[in-house]
């Protein structure tokens, strides 16, 4: 399959975000495709047709008859444990919702759950389970995963986890030089970092987590930018900070760089033995973390049956989050995550929120033809939501082959973007207004984490946020677009562990009904070997003079010019830390 045209380096990050994706076959050495001939494709079967030739049907239906249909919108609302959600704004009719549960059938949906829940291989390109359920089951839950039981190993973790953190919290654990350890930068990229913020972001301002936090900083290193290190450790000292190396492969170029460098920093400031009271790690790789310098007994373990993007339920995120938050409001995250497992994987289709939002994104990419999603929850704590669903969603279903290895005549996959509401509205919103159809996810919250009333405005100024939220699907939807409408019904403040899990389950939906492995990446290990090869290139004319060679011709160009133009810096420095 051929790669789509990407842009230079030197592009900005929008257009490449909007094109710049390829579409890569497994890796050679995966699938003899001969045996593959036979599989049938989802677009194969009757269901699929049928949902096809409705299509005309509905594009000849405007939006604003079917929300005249009392009926019809009553059935398009579902809720379950404080959540609510709303799809009558969809451009469908209760016909499709019955052709989409047809085609979750002749895609064996339910069965594909059940495969993931009892631990089968359903990671067969990388022959793993895909547990991420088991990091949230209670303690006597029992999940297995090739014939053993692995929840009391993720609760051995999770016991560690919360022994650890309290210490450092009380002050037992002490850095160096005595002093207690207030700071944390977590260092991980992908979703070694993009869960964890995201849950971090929201719990910011949440009056009880507010509480256990105080005195406290927690950031997140992820970049590779020196400029991100930089920003890292402002303001920090090195006596008071505690390093968290976040990486499930431990491998991972940017991370054990960013590793090396705060190894440095502490290192330089009191000491190469500092190292052992100031880094900890995360990692599936014990082995690699002892290699690296950390004691193995200040590891927090997890499995490879824990995806990266699906792993903040893991020591991945419950380590840095409890170190910042305390172990017991993170384990109230879990706990909100557990009930959506429970649901998606026990609850009736027509009650089962991720199944309803998987098969309705189907609907939208595959049938109607609208290639991206917009999240937009009218909330600042879920600041975060859409960039960390933007890696659920794009890297599991971003494939262009079956998981058979068959090339996929339909996309599979969706553009996901998102900024909180109201912001959104004044960047833009006017595209989806009057320019192009994209299906938005709305997400809105009851009761504000901090409420502000004024006396003398007419409302107060969470209505005044809500007033957009509800005022905005309706613009839509009676415009010219279709959107649905996402309303969690969280008791006082928000905890968005149910949003997570719901998103989790619905992109891995979508996959089972695509008839793709959500769960593995190979597209990035290409990105990943070409930056070898620059890297390499980099040392070898900064060093030995040596002329750029084996790119074409406008990466050569770029590089020359990025050589030219930096030739001032000493070809082996010495080592230089940030000072900000
Ligand atoms: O956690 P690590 O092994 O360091 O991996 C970090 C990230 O690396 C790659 O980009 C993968 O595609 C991501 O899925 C992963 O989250």
């Amino acid at each position: 399959m051929p790669f789509r045209p990407s842009h230079s380096l030197l592009d900005c990050e929008l257009l490449n975000l909007a094109s710049a994706f390829c579409q890569l076959q497994l890796p050679f050495f995966f699938i003899p495709l001969v045996e593959m001939a036979s599989t049938t494709l989802i677009c194969d079967t009757q269901p699929w047709k049928d949902l096809k030739a409705h299509t005309e049907d509905i594009k000849k239906t405007h939006l604003r008859d079917l929300m005249n249909d009392k009926e019809r919108c009553e059935s398009m609302m579902v809720e379950f444990d404080g959540m609510f959600l709303d799809y009558s704004r969809q451009c469908a009719t209760l016909e499709t919702i019955d052709k989409l549960y047809k085609l979750a059938e002749a895609a064996s949906l339910k069965q594909q759950i059940n495969r993931m829940y009892s631990g089968e291989h359903i990671n067969s390109t990388e022959n793993r389970s895909v547990l991420h359920v088991a990091l949230r089951a209670p303690r006597d839950a029992v999940i297995n995963s090739d014939g053993k039981n692995v929840v009391p190993d993720v609760w051995n973790v999770l016991d560690k986890i919360k022994d650890f953190s309290e210490k450092v919290r009380n002050g037992s654990w002490v850095g160096a030089t005595g002093k207690p350890l207030k700071d944390v930068i977590a260092i991980g990229i992908g979703g070694s970092f993009l869960g964890p913020l995201f849950v971090h972001a929201a719990l910011q301002t949440d009056p009880e987590a507010v509480e256990f936090a105080k005195g406290r900083q927690l950031r997140f290193l992820a970049n590779v930018d020196p400029i991100d290190v930089a920003r890292n450790i402002a303001g920090l000292n090195p006596e008071t900070t505690l390093v968290v190396v976040v990486s499930k492969t431990f491998t991972t170029a940017e991370t054990m760089l960013n590793a090396r460098t705060l190894r440095e920093w502490i290192s330089s400031a009191l000491g190469p033995s500092a190292v052992a009271k100031h880094m900890v790690a995360v990692s599936t790789n014990l082995t690699l973390v002892e290699k690296f310098g950390i004691d193995p007994n200040n590891a927090f373990a997890f499995w490879d049956w824990v995806g990266g993007r699906y792993s903040v339920c893991s020591a991945v995120g419950v380590l840095p989050l409890s170190l910042q938050y305390g172990f017991s409001i993170v384990e109230k995250f879990l706990k909100g995550a557990s009930s959506i497992d429970e649901h998606f994987r026990s609850a009736p289709f027509e009650k089962n929120i991720p199944v309803l939002l998987g098969l309705l994104s189907v609907w939208n990419v595959s049938f109607l033809g609208y290639p991206a999603r917009a999240i937009l929850p009218y909330s600042q704590a879920l600041e975060k939501f859409a960039p960390h669903i933007q890696q659920v969603s794009m890297e599991s279903n971003g494939k262009g082959v079956s998981i058979d290895g068959v090339p996929l005549p339909y996309e599979a996959g969706e553009i996901d973007f998102g900024e909180p509401g109201t912001n959104g509205q004044h960047s833009f919103y006017q595209l989806i207004h009057q320019g192009r159809v994209i299906p938005c996810d709305f997400i809105g919250i009851v009761k504000s984490q901090q409420p502000v009333y004024l006396k003398g405005e007419v409302v107060s100024n969470h209505d005044e946020l809500m007033s957009n939220f509800f005022a905005q699907p309706d613009a839509l939807a009676y415009g010219k677009t279709a959107e649905q409408l996402l309303k969690e019904n969280v008791s006082q403040h928000l905890i968005p562990h149910k949003l997570l899990a719901s998103y989790e389950h619905r992109v891995t939906v979508e996959g089972f009904v695509w008839g793709i492995n959500s769960f593995d990446q190979w597209g990035v290990e290409l990105g990943k070997s070409l930056a070898t090869q620059v890297r390499k290139q980099l040392n070898a004319s900064r060093t030995k003079s040596e002329p750029v060679e084996g790119f074409n011709f406008s990466t050569t160009t770029l590089l020359t010019r990025y050589l030219q133009a930096s030739s001032d810096i000493p070809a082996e420095p010495p080592t230089l830390l940030p000072r900000i």
